[in-house]
């Protein structure tokens, strides 16, 4: 790799992001949204992502270092490759942030001849410690929130102690918040809860929320027009400005910038496209929990059990688990391949934002991490909610509350989700006068995401306005905090030109 990234040339901005193919590929979107506006963009994160890029034989070494003009650099969190980080979700967090900063610093200092030429850094929220390593470098930091805005606004009150929260004593409290709908425990994310087993994450995201004067900017992976009550709750308090859906161009119909900057970890299974094409129009249930879940045996079974019922075709991807337990968790119910030859498709991972997009699927019953959740935005499709942790009730919420283009699986008094109310889910988003409405909201959210993105739409403008802001920064040394939000007055005129 080349000693120096910079060249000598001007206009540097690092990104850095947490080893997720989830947060990684907003960053490279964010990254080549820049690009186009004539900075030079690179990207860190820890070497298990090069391990899993690598390994994706669908990423060629040479792609694994370049995607799509922005370099790949890579430092260590510390542990060892093959060091389950999934099941010491703590101990990884815990490592990567004593050993992150320190090597992150060096590899600043590897690549760059001379680090004051760069002009952001730019983070995101499981990587904070990056501000405290700009700011050694005397360089700014902006922070990418990469899940919707009112987790940000969520988290932002409850790490502040500026509204009430569930706690041991009231565990079933329901929580108000300026701009968004009641939530009740289901609907908060997993980490504000007084049994989240995360210990290191209440502790991460407070020092991260209480300390957000060390982020110059926070740009949001959303868009005004889906979230704007909650975006403009913000205002007042630590504004962030949305400049997504950082999803790839074709959803977003912007033909014109062919390629997409992202990086696969997993080889996706491209024989579904073909299987897909034999599908009557708008008749596939897609089924999919994303990257790093993996369902317990029995939901497993109810899944399976609503598919083979519900009688439609269906495309299911089954991530095999990544460390196999005996339980037989992330595993199909034996047989099930064989019943369902005729019916519908397994896959262990799938191109999904071409799946998303293919005329044959119908709905998508997901586990709504957020990427997932703009890629179906931008398809126009409706949801089927089934949430695990994290963002992803809260996410499930918007979707049947604030977005209205889904339903959500009701969990059984276990825990455990039926196969009845699977079924009856998939009925209600397929046919019916609900069905209709679901996806006429959809189709509307759709082409509203793409006006966002389009030249003077709110998120290009707000885009425009983050580069204006780094470039002038560094001209004029000006330190002054930047966190002002593009002025109501200017989201109106963006709103104006779009209709
Ligand atoms: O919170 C975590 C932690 C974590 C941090 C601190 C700690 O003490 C313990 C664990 C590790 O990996 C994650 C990975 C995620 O990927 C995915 O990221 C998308 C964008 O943020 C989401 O929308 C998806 O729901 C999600 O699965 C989302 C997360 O919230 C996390
Ligand atoms: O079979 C699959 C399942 C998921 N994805 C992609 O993986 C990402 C998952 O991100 P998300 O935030 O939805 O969930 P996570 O995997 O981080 O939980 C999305 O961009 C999906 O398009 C994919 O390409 N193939």
């Amino acid at each position: 790799m080349a000693q120096a990234e910079d060249k000598g040339e001007e206009n540097h901005v690092l990104l850095v992001a947490f080893s997720a193919q989830g947060h990684i590929n907003p960053m490279l979107r964010l990254g080549k949204r820049l690009t186009a506006k004539g900075v030079h963009v690179a990207l860190a994160t820890t070497e298990i992502a090069r391990h899993r890029i690598l390994k994706s034989s669908s990423t060629d070494a040479k792609a694994a270092y370049l995607v799509a003009g922005i370099k790949l650099l890579f430092f260590s969190d510390g542990l060892s490759l093959d060091y389950d980080r999934k099941t010491n979700l703590d101990l990884y967090m815990d490592s990567l942030g004593k050993h992150g900063p320190s090597n992150l610093s060096a590899l600043i200092k590897e690549h760059y001849t001379s680090p004051k030429k760069l002009l952001c850094l730019v983070t995101n929220p499981f990587v904070p410690w990056v501000s405290d390593v700009a700011a050694e470098y005397n360089i700014p930091c902006a922070m990418l929130w990469i899940q919707p805005c009112a987790l940000y606004a969520i988290y932002y009150r409850c790490f502040n102690k500026l509204s009430a929260f569930p706690t041991l004593t009231d565990p079933d409290m329901v929580v108000e918040l300026p701009g968004l709908p009641s939530m009740e425990k289901e609907d908060l994310p997993s980490f504000v809860l007084p049994n989240n087993p995360f210990g290191s994450f209440p502790k991460l995201f407070s020092e991260l929320f209480r300390g957000m004067e060390k982020f110059k900017w926070v740009l949001g992976n959303s868009f005004y027009e889906l979230e704007k009550h909650v975006i403009d709750s913000m205002c007042e308090l630590y504004p962030i400005r949305p400049i997504g859906p950082l999803v790839p161009p074709t959803l977003l119909g912007l033909d014109q910038e062919l390629e997409d900057a992202s990086v696969d970890m997993w080889k996706s299974d491209e024989t579904c496209i073909e299987w897909l094409t034999q599908q009557p129009p708008c008749s596939v249930v897609y089924v999919s929990f994303g990257s790093i879940v993996v369902l317990p045996a029995k939901q497993m079974e109810a899944i399976a059990t609503a598919l083979k019922n519900a009688k439609r075709p269906f495309l299911w991807v089954v991530k095999p688990p990544e460390f196999p337990t005996p339980d037989g968790a992330g595993q199909l119910p034996l047989g099930f391949l064989e019943e369902t030859k005729d019916q519908g498709q397994v896959v262990r991972w799938s191109p999904q934002t071409r799946v998303l997009s293919h005329p044959a699927v119908a709905c998508f019953i997901t586990h709504c991490g957020w990427n997932s959740m703009l890629e179906t935005i931008c398809s126009g499709i409706p949801l089927i909610a089934y949430p695990q942790w994290t963002d992803q009730p809260t996410n499930a919420k918007l979707i049947v509350d604030v977005f209205k283009i889904g339903v959500r699986i009701k969990k059984e008094v276990d825990g455990n989700m039926s196969s009845e109310v699977i079924e009856k889910c998939i009925e209600e988003v397929m046919v019916g006068p609900m069905a209709e409405q679901l996806r006429k909201t959809a189709m509307a959210l759709k082409a509203k995401a793409r006006i966002a993105v389009q030249a003077g739409g709110s998120s290009d403008e707000n885009i425009r306005l983050f580069v204006e802001e780094i470039t002038s920064d560094s001209r004029e040394k000006d330190d002054s905090p930047k966190v002002g939000n593009l002025s109501h007055e200017g989201q109106d005129k963006v709103r104006d030109k779009d209709v």
